[in-house]
């Protein structure tokens, strides 16, 4: 059994289908989910977070069915984390009054352990000094830190994360990168983001979802070796490449296409990769500075 398994998932918005026949299966480390917008990648975090259903298909989580009996939402949700994409704070909580707030909600009913679990998630993401402020005072970064704060609660065994480093500076990421290291030696933690940084630095694993289906599923280092030989360093601009830029050191980054005259092959990221993946949809994705 695996800590989360979809089989066939499928879901519609009204005539709008999010996910089209998604299998997904996914145990202990870090998933990376990556699509452009509008991909089904939040709808797909949604239904594993178990805060909507499936129209149709299986999911399995932690072995139990959340659209089965009470006792099996119960105890899914009681070992589940779910950092939402946007998430709203009621106007005078503090940091920590807000993460207690959870906490209550999720039933840590003995005070002292519950105040000692705020502590120590709030401590996680670096937060314990600004644990007093109010969340509407703080920084876009501190603030999704709150969010991943009370994601944290009660070390969960599935931990959903909807874009977790939205806002974040580089140093935070790289805390951000660390502390989901070490969380991911005990949980299954999926992913979703438009950082292929992130999931280069951060996953063994990578999914990438366009059009409501899954069109790559595996190592981050096989999505990479796709992209061998399609691209290139070029001292001029290349018209027909899929994506390419002029680079800070004057040359330009060519990917895909027919490089010009005098281009030299290049090591290609996980970026290239996942443009060349995604072919001309790729040009909605992101315009390369
Ligand atoms: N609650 C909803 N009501 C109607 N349509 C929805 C709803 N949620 C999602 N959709 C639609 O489903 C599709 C997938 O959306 P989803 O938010 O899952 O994509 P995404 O990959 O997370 O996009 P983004 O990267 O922009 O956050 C989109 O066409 C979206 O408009």
């Amino acid at each position: 059994m695996n800590t989360v398994e979809l089989h066939g998932v499928t879901k519609s918005f009204g005539r709008t289908r999010a996910l089209t026949d998604v299998d997904l299966t996914f145990d202990r480390g870090v998933t990376g989910l990556l699509g452009p917008n509008g991909a089904g990648k939040t709808t797909l975090l949604r239904i594993v977070a178990t805060s909507i259903a499936a129209d149709k298909g299986r999911v399995s989580l932690l072995g139990r069915d959340p659209g089965g009996s009470h006792d099996d939402v119960t105890a899914i949700r009681r070992q589940l984390g779910y950092l939402p994409q946007e998430l709203g704070y009621p106007g005078d909580m503090t940091a920590f009054g807000f993460v207690e707030y959870v906490a209550v909600l999720k039933e840590w009913n003995d005070r002292q352990r519950r105040l000692a679990e705020v502590r120590r998630v709030l401590a996680l993401v670096d937060l314990a000094e600004l644990a007093t402020k109010r969340v509407t005072k703080l920084s876009g970064g501190q603030r999704r830190r709150v969010a991943l704060a009370q994601a944290l609660i009660g070390d969960p065994r599935i931990l959903v994360l909807d874009e977790p480093t939205t806002g974040l500076d580089p140093s935070q990421r790289a805390d951000l990168r660390r502390t989901l290291s070490v969380i991911a030696n005990d949980c299954a933690v999926l992913l979703s983001t438009h950082q292929t940084e992130d999931v280069a630095a951060l996953c063994e694993r990578v999914v990438v979802l366009a059009g409501g289906t899954i069109r790559f599923d595996g190592p981050v280092a096989d999505l990479i070796a796709t992209a061998e030989g399609l691209v290139w360093l070029s001292d001029d601009p290349a018209p027909d490449a899929l994506a390419s830029w002029r680079t800070g050191t004057g040359r330009h980054h060519v990917v895909g296409g027919t490089p010009p005259l005098g281009s030299v092959a290049t090591e290609p990221t996980l970026e290239d990769a996942y443009l060349l993946m995604l072919g001309a949809d790729a040009r909605n994705v992101r315009a390369p500075a």
